[in-house]
């Protein structure tokens, strides 16, 4: 069983806000008393249906009440009474359901033993998960990426998973302020092959995209991900959209941060600012966008 962050979060932050909203009846989920012993792999919750689901209904998840339907799986599947929407079903991820999507995750042999070496590591609930990285490399392979950046390395999981579906010519700015995490990113790049793809930048990612600014690199790349320091994700996506062409891409990490956001009793400086972070990209023009519940929750910008 993988242990992704948003599982584990799950579990110590969840709990008492799930509890809480279910009593002011915002909404409630039965969860089992099994899903409820072994919750340190409990999920928020995930969308089925999403290229039917209109973006409105979303937001229609979070606000309405939710009823658990009856069903073989009644832990996973939530029907969402809302008269405007019609009663959607969402599915709500339970370990079994969440250890099925892992093992239909294609995931490279050596992204797997850097996943397991690291997995002791501390931090090691920082990494992206299987399914996150699958996402982020089909990204870059449907865009044709050439010119990647990558704020926040840790041990390179997501950097190794973009590198290796970069062509020979491709080239991704890998930014990270912690030297020891890098070691092991870069012996992982060697071992993969792709050091020559992977350009690596300790320092603090906002000095390196301003410098990358300053060298003249503006509009010269495709695609960003941003997995750093959550209080700079405002200066990180502005830095980045000067850094990212017109069609480009810029996937945000974390938007859901474990839930927190959408408790308005969460106000500690990280929430905050990831909340603020998702209320500005609503209203901003310059990028389409797509939040994705999957891992911690990830947006997907598409520059205009
Ligand atoms: C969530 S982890 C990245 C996980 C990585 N994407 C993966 O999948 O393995 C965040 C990383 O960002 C780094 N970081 C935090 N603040 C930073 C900053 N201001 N500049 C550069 N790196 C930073 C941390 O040292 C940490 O390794």
């Amino acid at each position: 069983m993988f242990m992704t962050r948003s599982l584990l979060y799950g579990s110590t932050n969840l709990i008492p806000t799930l509890h809480l909203l279910m009593a002011s009846n915002i909404f409630s989920i039965q969860f089992q008393p099994s899903i409820l012993r072994s919750t340190v792999k409990l999920h928020f919750s995930t969308i089925t249906s999403i290229s039917k689901a209109p973006r409105r209904f979303y937001g229609a998840v979070r606000a309405s009440k939710l009823h658990q339907s009856r069903s073989c799986c009644s832990d996973a599947v939530v029907v969402v009474k809302d008269g405007k929407y019609g009663n959607k079903q969402v599915i709500s991820l339970t370990p079994q359901i969440y250890d099925y999507m892992l093992a239909n995750v294609r995931e490279p042999e050596i992204l797997r033993e850097l996943r397991e070496e690291t997995a002791s590591m501390r931090g090691s609930q920082m990494q992206v998960s299987p399914d996150q990285a699958q996402l982020l490399a089909m990204l870059v392979q449907i865009l044709g990426a050439q010119r990647c950046i990558e704020v926040g390395v840790y041990t390179g999981y997501s950097s190794l998973a973009i590198a290796l579906v970069l062509p020979e010519s491709g080239q991704l700015v890998a930014c990270e302020r912690d030297a020891k995490s890098l070691e092991i990113a870069k012996m992982y790049y060697e071992r993969a092959r792709v050091s020559h793809k992977v350009d690596v930048r300790h320092a603090l990612a906002a000095d390196t995209l301003r410098s990358l600014i300053m060298n003249g690199e503006a509009g010269s790349y495709d695609f960003a991900f941003v997995d750093a320091e959550k209080r700079m994700y405002h200066e990180y996506f502005e830095l980045l959209l000067q850094l990212v062409r017109a069609g480009g891409v810029i996937v945000v990490d974390n938007v859901l941060w474990h839930g927190k956001v959408a408790d308005p009793l969460v106000n500690d400086p990280k929430t905050i600012s990831i909340r603020e972070f998702n209320k500005n990209i609503m209203e901003d023009s310059r990028v389409s966008i797509s939040m994705v519940p999957i891992g911690d929750g990830m947006t997907i910008c598409h520059k205009r």
